[in-house]
């Protein structure tokens, strides 16, 4: 499946310990990322990441691009609840579109705990029936 991950910069430090812990289950899945949020997971994890731009730059709007056209399985997008930033109206269109595909969206730690488990169980199976070709 393929897997997004962006990361607030407060929280990237969470999101590396999450990809350290649950590494196994994700280098059986593709993976891509915004920017430094991929690099600081590639580094500490090497799992193979595909990184687009900082999300500052338009790299959550390529992930969103992606999303768009159904072809990301699981967001994990771990969020600063204080955080304001001025590409916020970008963000809020990943989930609006996360919501039109019904795509499994985590938004902080906990919530990507019960993902990550569900979906080496096989819960998110049905994502390989709508976007079969990843
Ligand atoms: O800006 C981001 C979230 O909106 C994430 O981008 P980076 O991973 O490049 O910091």
């Amino acid at each position: 499946m393929n897997i997004a991950l962006i990361a607030h910069d407060s929280k990237k430090e969470l999101m590396v310990q999450f990809c350290i812990a649950y590494c196994g289950i994700l280098s059986r899945h593709s993976l891509c990322a915004t920017g430094t949020t991929g690099k600081m997971v590639a580094e500490a994890t090497g799992l193979n990441i595909q990184r687009f731009l900082s999300g500052s730059q338009g790299g959550d709007q390529q992930i969103a691009a992606r999303i768009a056209c159904n072809e990301i399985d699981l967001l994990l997008f771990f969020r600063d609840p204080l955080n304001t930033n001025p590409h916020e109206p970008n963000e809020m269109n990943l989930f609006r579109l996360c919501d039109m595909h019904n795509i499994p969206v985590a938004t902080n730690i906990a919530t990507g705990e019960g993902l990550i488990h569900g979906l080496e169980r096989g819960d998110l199976d049905w994502r390989n029936i709508v976007n079969p070709k990843f």
